[in-house]
């Protein structure tokens, strides 16, 4: 709703009323309408101030709303009213101005804005475009290339960028509300057709037809199959081009294909996604609204390889003090180094002083004494893992949590190295760690709701989305990575090449596919898990080379570690690389020669293997393996399973993550395919569709946000 008042006897108040954002739902919508109305009858009333309550002037329109039937009334004559207007109005923001909220702004005369305000149109980060003539308003008032910025990234601005930028005309560290009273005052009587941004013309601009070439190729490549990006540049472009009426049919029409499209589906689930794993719940009943975090002040960080620092720039950055121990002095001093330039050149980028004070380091683990939590992030191993929590439950104050950055081994057999082992959780992060956004907190049997709920808040402290899942062998992340990977290995043994394979997933919407990604990450990381499991070496029992415990088996990626070929590091894996280290992949015609030899050796007769064949086997073998994640509890819902891939696995964002995806394909037919498959490929085991995925089928398939009611269902049966 929307409350009205006159305040200082000739300005009317106009207060947005809808917690916790003040969205503009259809009750908002019409309450605004409602109140102009009255303030520009009321002849006391001489200018007008609107704003928004408890400090948030608006978050834009209520998104829960594009879901269902629009009703109430549109946006768009709303704020045309409010331009039109013959009393000055005023936007006083607080807190957050974002899309419809921004829009509501720019229809009003003026604009002012408290100092910590952010502002932004957002709309493009959930499949949309600024719709109600924010692509319209902003390039007239603030430029063309400015606007274009904006729009297409969706960034928010602080209120001094907004200022600079022209967005707004005042920013105050006052009580906003009060300063835009006064400014209300000033103004009233005066002339108004200057401050009608809709009658602007755009800021002229000598070469706009190459600019917008321009702007839309470099859109086209960082959107990667995206729409919304690119229909903003098109509404930008219409504004420079067009009068503002015309421009505005130009926004409505795009809008249109927009605000129906699969990709804003996926958007604002994704939007809903990433809060609703902030309200976690683990299979023992533990959940976020019952369970306390303790505050962390002190954090430490064993071990100072590539994970550790960045976890300690993470931390560091959020103003934590962080402890770091490496026992190694050369790799101590190295590290010291790394991580001062990656803080420096962190605090360049935001303006601000580097925290290198935030940080000490120690070669002695005697260092950790007094921390509230550690960090082990040492090397994957179990038994140096092992030493070290071994290490830690004697050095450690009372009360500590230990939480290991593991990014596959068992949690608990960490936990019971401890003399605490309620206190001890995995918190792994994803490499950059200072840059990624995932962290799993991992739970074990043992740990308690409350190192769960510590290890989630320092997550949303140190600004990383954070997933709570349960502890299995790759937890959620890298669990569903084993048979999209095997999958794709298997694909070459049939007939394709990396390179087709990687085309085939780069054109779904991955930034890299899998083949450059195992280039990138190495390919002994893999190789040392199958040498730990006791797979990379073919048994002396006479099995063929290319089974495992019964099952199919691809020893490729080995025979080529066996060659010293790790990837990019050593210039050579799936692809060459111009020198060790280089990072452009080229096609490596010794590999296609390998893998000709290979085929005829093992009796691989190769076919032709389309794009179609590979998203099916390598995404949906991922698929069934997360319904098996929700099966088994180790996920909480498909949301979980979704942000982590999102976030940490470059899903492209306009699919909604795996399960979101599968449903949009059709559960039907993803469990019709994988049956297929399966029954080509009887020894592979995750090729055979799983109970849940047959369930939701049976179910009538429904949509992903009622899954928990089937998997709750499945869960009393078994
Ligand atoms: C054909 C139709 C034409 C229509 C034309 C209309 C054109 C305009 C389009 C738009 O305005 S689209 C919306 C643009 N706005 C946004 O994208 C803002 C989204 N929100 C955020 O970025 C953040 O929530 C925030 C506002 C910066 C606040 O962040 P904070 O971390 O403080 O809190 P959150 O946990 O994120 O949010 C709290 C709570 O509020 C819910 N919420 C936030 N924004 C909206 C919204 N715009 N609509 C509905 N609900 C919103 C959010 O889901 C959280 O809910 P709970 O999880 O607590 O239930």
């Amino acid at each position: 709703m929307a409350q009205y008042s006159r305040i200082s006897g000739s300005v009317g108040l106009i207060t947005l009323k809808s917690p916790p954002v003040n969205a503009l739902s259809a009750v908002v919508r019409q309450g605004i309408v409602d109140t102009v109305e009255k303030a520009l009858s009321d002849p006391k009333v001489k200018s007008v101030v609107i704003c928004g309550q408890n400090g948030i002037f608006c978050g834009g329109a209520d998104i829960k709303e594009f879901a269902g039937n629009m009703s109430g009334p549109p946006l768009v004559p709303i704020i045309h009213a409010i331009e039109a207007a013959n009393k000055p109005m005023v936007a006083a923001i607080e807190g957050i101005a974002l899309g419809g909220g921004l829009e509501l702004a720019l229809g009003c005369h003026y604009r002012v804005a408290h100092a910590k305000a952010r502002l932004g149109l957002p709309e493009v980060t959930l499949g949309l475009l600024p719709a109600a003539g924010g692509s319209q308003r902003l390039p007239r008032l603030i430029g063309v290339p400015a606007a274009l910025d904006l729009i297409t990234t969706g960034r928010h601005v602080t209120a001094a960028e907004a200022l600079q930028l022209g967005i707004v005309d005042q920013v105050t560290d006052h009580k906003t509300v009060d300063v835009a009273v006064k400014l209300a005052l000033s103004v009233a009587g005066k002339p108004l057709d200057a401050r009608r941004i809709s009658t602007y013309l755009c800021p002229p601009l000598s070469a706009l037809d190459p600019l917008f070439e321009e702007v839309m190729q470099k859109v086209r490549q960082r959107a990667r199959g995206a729409i919304a990006p690119i229909a903003c540049v098109q509404a930008v472009r219409a504004a420079a081009a067009l009068p503002y009426a015309q421009g505005m049919e130009r926004e409505k029409e795009l809008m249109a294909t927009l605000f129906t499209s699969g990709q804003a589906r996926a958007l604002q689930y994704s939007f809903f996604a990433q809060r609703a794993v902030s309200k976690w719940s683990t299979p023992s009943g533990a959940r976020w609204d019952t369970s306390t975090p303790r505050p962390v002040h002190k954090v430490a960080v064993i071990g100072l390889g590539t994970m550790g620092r960045g976890i300690a720039v993470a931390l560091a950055q959020a103003g934590l003090s962080v402890v770091t121990v490496e026992p190694q002095e050369k790799q101590l001093m190295e590290a010291k180094q790394a991580v001062s330039g990656m803080l420096e050149r962190g605090a360049k980028k935001r303006g601000v002083a580097p925290p290198l004070n935030n940080i000490t380091y120690n070669s002695n683990i005697q260092a950790v004494a007094d921390v509230d939590l550690v960090i082990e992030a040492v090397f994957e191993d179990m038994a140096l893992k092992k030493k070290v929590f071994q290490q830690l439950s004697v050095v450690c104050k009372p009360g500590t949590f230990l939480c290991t950055n593991t990014s596959a081994l068992d949690v608990d057999q960490l936990a019971s190295q401890t003399r605490t082992p309620e206190l001890v959780v995995g918190m792994h992060f994803f490499a950059p760690a200072n840059v990624m956004k995932l962290l799993e907190v991992v739970y074990g049997p043992r740990s308690s709701p409350q190192a769960l709920a510590t290890a989630m808040q320092l997550g949303k402290k140190i600004g990383k989305v954070s997933v709570a899942v349960g502890n299995c062998r790759g937890f959620v992340g890298n669990r569903m990575l084993k048979p999209y990977i095997e999958q794709a290995f298997f694909l070459l043994e049939e007939g394709a090449t990396p390179e087709l394979v990687d085309r085939a997933l780069e054109e779904f919407g991955f930034s890299m596919g899998i083949f450059k990604v195992s280039d990138l990450s190495g390919l002994d990381v893999g190789w040392r898990v199958r040498k730990g499991d006791g797979l990379a070496e073919p048994r002396a029992t006479g099995q063929s080379a290319r089974i495992r415990e019964g099952r199919r088996y691809s020893p490729l990626g080995d025979l080529l570690c066996e060659q010293g070929r790790f990837g990019q590091k050593t210039g050579r894996g799936w692809y060459q690389y111009s020198k060790p280290g280089g990072r452009e992949p080229s096609s490596d015609p010794w590999f296609h020669s390998f893998l000709k030899e290979y085929r005829a050796k093992h009796g691989l007769v190769p076919r032709a293997i389309d794009h179609q064949e590979v998203l099916e086997r390598c995404l949906y073998a991922l698929i069934n393996e997360g319904f098996r994640i929700l099966e088994d509890g180790i996920a909480a819902g498909p949301e979980d399973i979704d942000v982590i891939y999102l976030f940490g696995y470059g899903w492209p964002s306009y699919r909604g993550g795996p399960m979101f995806y599968a449903g949009m394909v059709g559960l039907p037919k993803v469990l019709d395919r994988l049956e297929h498959y399966y029954q080509a490929h009887p020894d592979v085991p995750y090729l055979q569709p799983c109970t849940l995925l047959r369930r939701l089928v049976a179910s009538g398939s429904p949509p992903v946000h009622k899954w928990r009611e089937v998997i709750k269902k499945l869960h009393s049966q078994l």
